[in-house]
């Protein structure tokens, strides 16, 4: 069966002001998601993958940020929408799950009102099946005694509670695409597996897309269908999921897969992942843009102006200078580059 577009993310590119200036965090990215198809971003912190998530909802403040390409969601580009149109969109076919869900909810309403004021805004109901509605979806998100935490107030709730809570307003109208954006970095290590599994198995029965962004390449193994790897505002290299674990080719990609932990093999600590992204005002523009943190590799092999080269059906990768990257040899090698 073949799928279907759902989004279709062309040249977008998110500049926010600062001072006078207006600086890329998002830099000409393409990137489509399928129905039913799981995409993970992965990046390091500041890569511009929120940059990007905020970008389709249209939530950035417009006044100091730029947004330009197009975002065609079911064909539609979403970007010359009026407010109140993309208002029609947002929280009823897309649905977001943000980092925090103390942030993410109102602390002056219960989580029953929350839901249905979703409902309310997109669906027209009586006032009794909207409430049944809410409580069907808070059994739904896995909680146990619905009618009970239908009235309670989100202080009054656990973060893993929370999360759920803020899970069911996202599906309450059945969107088409979820936007999860870290959804458990903010909760306890023991509750980041359930909310994992419960967005998995609401996936399989709700057949959203899902753009999922995430630090956690185990979660990424887990859910994704594929994976678009994030550097420096760029996507750098993009392939189904088995394809990314197990033939990485971007430098980067490999940095990341190399930096997670293994619990049946001693790591060389030269081969963690060195430095940091650097700030948008200062991120390199020219060339490829994760050249400084491979300073072992001659310069020569960069490309000048790298873009995204598809090596194999489906596998896209930035630069052809992954063709002579790897992992520092020597502690002599490391230490000349002063990378350990
Ligand atoms: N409103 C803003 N104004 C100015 N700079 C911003 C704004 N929002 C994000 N940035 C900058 O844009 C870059 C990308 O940020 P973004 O939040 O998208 O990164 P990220 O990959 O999602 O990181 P994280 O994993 O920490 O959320 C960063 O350098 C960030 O500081």
């Amino acid at each position: 069966m073949t799928k279907q577009p759902l989004l279709e993310i062309k040249d977008l590119t998110t500049s926010f002001k600062i001072g006078d200036e207006y600086y890329a965090a998002v830099d000409h990215v393409s990137l489509t998601v399928n129905e039913n198809e799981v995409v993970a971003i992965v990046g390091e912190s500041g890569c511009g993958k929120s940059a990007l998530a905020l970008s389709v909802m249209r939530l950035h403040q417009e006044v100091r940020t730029k947004v330009e390409g197009e975002i065609l969601f079911k064909g539609r580009n979403l970007l010359p929408l009026s407010l109140s149109d993309m208002n029609k969109v947002r929280g009823s076919e897309i649905g977001m799950i943000f980092q925090d869900p103390l942030t993410a909810l109102n602390p002056l309403m219960t989580a029953g009102k929350q839901i249905e004021e979703n409902m309310r805004n997109h669906m027209k109901l009586s006032n009794k099946e909207y409430k049944e509605r809410a409580i069907e979806l808070l059994k739904k998100v896995g909680i146990r005694n619905p009618e009970r935490v239908y009235a309670m107030y989100p202080h009054e709730l656990s973060g893993g509670m929370r999360q759920r809570v803020v899970i069911a307003i996202a599906i309450a109208c059945n969107p088409s695409l979820l936007i999860a954006d870290e959804p458990t970095t903010a909760l306890d290590v023991t509750i980041q597996a359930q909310i994992m599994d419960l967005l998995r198995d609401l996936q399989g029965q709700m057949k959203t897309g899902i753009i999922l962004i995430t630090h956690d390449l185990g979660v990424v193994a887990e859910m994704a269908d594929r994976v678009a790897v994030m550097y420096a505002g760029e996507i750098v290299e993009i392939a189904d999921v088995r394809t990314i674990f197990n033939n990485p080719l971007h430098p980067y990609t490999r940095s990341l897969l190399n930096s997670i932990p293994s619990t049946t093999e001693v790591k060389d600590r030269l081969h963690v992942i060195q430095g940091i992204v650097p700030s948008l005002s200062k991120l390199p523009r020219a060339g490829c843009r994760f050249r400084h943190r491979i300073p072992w590799i001659d310069e020569s092999v960069h490309e000048e102006n790298p873009v995204l080269r598809e090596v194999e059906k489906g596998h896209w990768v930035r630069c052809t200078c992954y063709q002579h990257f790897h992992f520092p040899d020597t502690v002599s090698e490391a230490l000349k580059h002063d990378i350990t």
